[in-house]
């Protein structure tokens, strides 16, 4: 029943002790390791969709900035253009006023009015027309066509208005060139008097600006428009034979047009249905606004292909990502449990859940120094079950496995501060450390467990109090003749073996 007790293994207890805090760190780590990984992944996504966004974000900018650079060729064209075949008129405009000019020989005459701008590839014809609308010159023909022009819009603002200077019309089609659509370019002739004489006209075939836009390229679904400012299409890429000539007075966009002098915004065509950034600008010297419309698809469609790539992977690599966080999540929890596993196998006893020997010992080695150095008193238990042979005799070693664990539980059971605690010694040996108890307190716990296990009525037929019944020994680390935890041990121990002596299921205290 009573043995000697061991050396206190100091480097045992530290291992021990290493192992809980590497156990609960890992506990506490693997619980987080989910949360960091999706974390990441999280904020990976985020960074790789704000990175698409401006990727986004600078294919509108690239393109409204090629728009802006196509806005400013159209402008420099039609401006030069205009302003050359203004120069002609004029010309021919001046030359028709001065007596001398017009007495010169037709052929002379032709040669002073004309320059050979008139020859150019889109010009139709220069006309000087009379007071009446009747052609006076014609830079087509030596004897010129026959015509009156007195109905066109052209005409007759110029003769109702005497400071119109430079008038560009709308498109129409000319009665002179079998129907062709032109625009036409014209200038007041007024009288010395200040009287309406005339009208100076250059007619410009919409070819010109038909080619001017084809030239250009805005993309699959892009469109280029030249709108006078009174709503008239004068050209349009594509689709331009079906447009020119009509109106876009009503239009959402065109209203947007002649809100400013320029800008930029993204609508809808509301006849194809297509998305379009639409840039505009109006024409120096002339009623016209270009407007330059690639398509938000077109614009977009590289930038979309890019995406689906780089996001698609972002999204997988992002999803790989959290599954191997949960993976290692996983490994880490099941590490933490196996190191829990292997703490509780190496701590506790098996058949009654308590503490084993090697970590009692730990405890025990461990109260007694905090006891000395705090100059605490620790009182210890040693606890015998009785007649426990006789028990194991009769009722079988498995009843006797079953009837140590019940008596462990029911000495746990009386253990009221957490510091307190019990380990099983040896057989049927339990002992209980009691930290900062004194003497009145020790003996008040002994007799708790002593009652308890009779409490339990766990039947002993073979002894003579008729159930299982256990025997305390009491001892104090305060007692002047304990010096280390070994004379307590031992103290206990003769205490115990008192009790037995004076009958069992009974406490004793050292003397
Ligand atoms: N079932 C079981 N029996 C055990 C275990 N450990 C020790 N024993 C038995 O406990 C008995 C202890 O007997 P003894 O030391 O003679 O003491 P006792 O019969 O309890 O008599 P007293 O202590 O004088 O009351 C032995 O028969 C051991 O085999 C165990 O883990 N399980």
């Amino acid at each position: 029943m009573f043995g000697r007790f061991p050396q206190l293994d100091g480097i045992q207890e530290r291992r021990a002790a290493s192992a809980a805090r590497r156990f609960f760190r890992l506990a506490r780590f693997h619980r987080f390791v989910t949360l960091i990984g999706s974390g990441v992944a999280l904020i990976m996504l985020s960074l790789c969709m704000m990175a698409l966004y401006e990727g986004r974000q600078e294919a509108l900018q690239g393109a409204r900035k090629t728009s802006q650079n196509l806005l400013l060729i159209l402008q420099k064209d039609i401006s030069r253009n205009v302003e050359l075949y203004d120069l002609s008129l004029q010309a021919a405009l001046e030359g028709s006023q001065r007596s001398d000019v017009m007495a010169l020989p037709s052929s002379l005459q032709r040669a002073v009015l004309f320059d050979r701008s008139v020859q150019a590839r889109y010009v139709g014809a220069l006309l000087v027309l009379d007071a009446q609308g009747k052609v006076l010159i014609d830079s087509a023909n030596p004897v010129p066509r026959k015509g009156n022009f007195s109905d066109r819009e052209y005409f007759t603002i110029h003769r109702e208005n005497p400071n119109v200077g430079l008038y560009l019309s709308g498109p129409f089609r000319s009665r002179l060139t079998h129907d062709h659509w032109i625009v036409v370019l014209s200038r007041r002739v007024s009288l010395p008097n200040g009287a309406f004489g005339g009208v100076a006209l250059v007619a410009i075939g919409i070819d010109y600006f038909h080619d001017l836009l084809a030239g250009l390229d805005v993309g699959a679904h892009g469109v280029l428009l030249l709108v006078c400012e009174d709503g008239s299409v004068i050209s349009r890429q594509p689709d331009h034979s079906n447009v020119v000539g009509r109106s876009m007075i009503g239009s959402v966009n065109f209203k947007r047009f002649q809100s400013a002098a320029s800008g930029t915004f993204t609508g809808q065509d509301p006849t194809e249905g297509v998305r379009r950034l639409y840039s505009y600008a109006r024409i120096p010297g002339v009623p016209v606004i270009a407007v330059v419309a690639p398509a938000e698809d077109d614009i977009l469609e590289n930038w979309r292909r890019r995406s689906i790539i780089i996001g698609g992977l972002m999204v997988v690599f992002s999803a790989v990502f959290v599954c191997v966080s949960s993976l290692l999540a996983h490994e880490l929890r099941e590490r933490a449990r196996n190191q829990q596993k292997l703490i509780e196998q190496a701590t506790q006893d098996r058949l009654t859940g308590v503490s084993n020997r090697h970590a009692l010992d730990a405890t025990l080695a461990r109260e007694w120094r905090r006891a000395k150095r705090d100059g605490r008193t620790l009182g210890i238990l040693f606890i015998d079950v009785d007649a426990f042979k006789s028990y194991n005799d009769h009722y079988g070693h498995a009843a006797g496995d079953k009837a140590l664990a019940v008596v462990a539980q029911s000495i746990t059971d009386c253990l009221r501060r957490p510091s307190d605690s019990i380990g099983r010694y040896g057989g049927e040996e339990f002992v209980v450390a009691l930290p900062d108890t004194h003497a009145h307190g020790a003996l008040e716990v002994a007799e708790l467990i002593r009652d308890g296990v009779v409490r339990r009525g766990l039947a002993h037929a073979y002894h003579s109090h008729g159930s299982v019944t256990v025997s305390i020994g009491v001892a104090l680390s305060d007692a002047p003749d304990v010096q280390s935890l070994a004379e307590l041990i031992a103290k206990a121990d003769r205490a115990l073996y008192r009790a037995k002596a004076e009958g069992r299921n009974a406490v004793r205290a050292a003397a």
